[in-house]
């Protein structure tokens, strides 16, 4: 298994002309750190499958490993229905009640948090791992306005003053660059656009759970090519002044070469391929993902 700890610095590919036209490159430019050593996530030899009305299990995890170093922007890629949210869903214990874990481990700081007992892993879950999912506005309620979910979260998270909590929920909206966030924090979610919406998602996510690993599925999907740049700006600003470490699964591979230090190559429930954005993107090992380079033509310019 390739350890995914990486420098940014020097990136053949920070020369290439690799990015579609219009894209604006996002770079983090985070100074070289000391080496990493312990994984912040880590899976191992993950396997799953559902178990259909007659009772027979359908494999779709085959012994999926990865690890994510800390304070990097991981992606995981692969065509639909390669495993990566399923996976993603196994770290945080959202998975359909049809799922049966066959083998493996996810290890969390190098603890397995599958077999915690179900309030330490309500706590790790809301605590140290967060997700921003595709559709931001489905996953924000109707029903309360944008500042009070904020604020809710807040006092859940860290307790405080209701005045104290709704005050955060404004810094975390105008920290993500929603403009006159008083106001807004008092909107609800069907008021705010789709990039509001995700900006919002993420203020929850990542700045009022603070939490160390954010996992975020498609988070910029049926976003204008602006307003995904933007978006990415920000994770990338987060990991940086943060340190927080990012899972990003996405099918944007001009995302990836733009913003990720490290990528995880997934087809069929196996992981094919791991390593630095860099190794992917100039010198991939495996065929299948020299195949998902020239469709989306980026990286080597081979057609395999
Ligand atoms: N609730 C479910 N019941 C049965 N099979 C499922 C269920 N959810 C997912 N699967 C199957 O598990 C496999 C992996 O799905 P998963 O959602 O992880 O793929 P993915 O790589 O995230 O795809 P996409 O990019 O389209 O989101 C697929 O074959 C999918 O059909």
């Amino acid at each position: 298994m390739v350890d995914l700890a990486v420098s940014r610095a020097g990136h053949p590919w920070h020369d290439r002309s690799v990015l579609p036209a219009g894209r604006r490159r996002v770079r983090c430019n985070r100074p070289q750190e000391a080496p990493m050593t312990a994984p912040l996530l880590e899976i191992l030899d993950y396997s799953g499958a559902f178990r259909a009305v007659n009772g027979e299990l359908k494999p779709v995890l085959h012994e999926v490993g990865y690890r994510i170093m800390p304070g990097t922007i991981t992606a995981v890629v692969g065509e639909t229905g390669s495993g990566k949210s399923l996976t993603a869903l196994s770290i945080l214990g959202l998975l359909p009640a049809t799922f049966v874990r066959l083998s493996g481990e996810i290890r969390f700081k190098g603890r397995n948090i599958l077999d915690l007992d179900a309030s330490a892993s309500r706590r790790l879950r809301g605590e140290q791992i967060s997700m921003v999912f595709q559709d931001a506005r489905a996953a924000l309620n109707p029903v309360f306005t944008i500042g009070r979910q904020l604020a809710d979260t807040h006092q859940l998270h860290h307790g405080g003053s209701r005045r104290a909590a709704m005050a955060q929920a404004v810094e975390a909206l105008r920290r993500v660059h929603i403009p006159e966030p008083e106001r807004r924090a008092r909107q609800y979610p069907h008021e705010f656009s789709g990039g509001m919406a995700q900006r919002a998602m993420i203020a929850l996510a990542a700045l009022i759970c603070q939490p160390e690993l954010l996992i975020m599925d498609e988070p910029t999907t049926g976003l204008d090519v602006t307003t995904q740049a933007e978006i990415m700006a920000l994770i990338v600003d987060l990991a940086r002044t943060r340190g927080l470490t990012v899972c990003l699964i996405t099918h944007d591979l001009g995302v990836v070469v733009e913003t990720c230090d490290a990528v995880v190559v997934m087809n069929a429930g196996r992981v094919v391929e791991t390593g630095t954005t860099e190794q992917i993107f100039t010198a991939p090992r495996e065929q299948y993902t020299r195949r998902l380079l020239a469709a989306s033509q980026l990286g080597e310019e081979e057609a395999v």
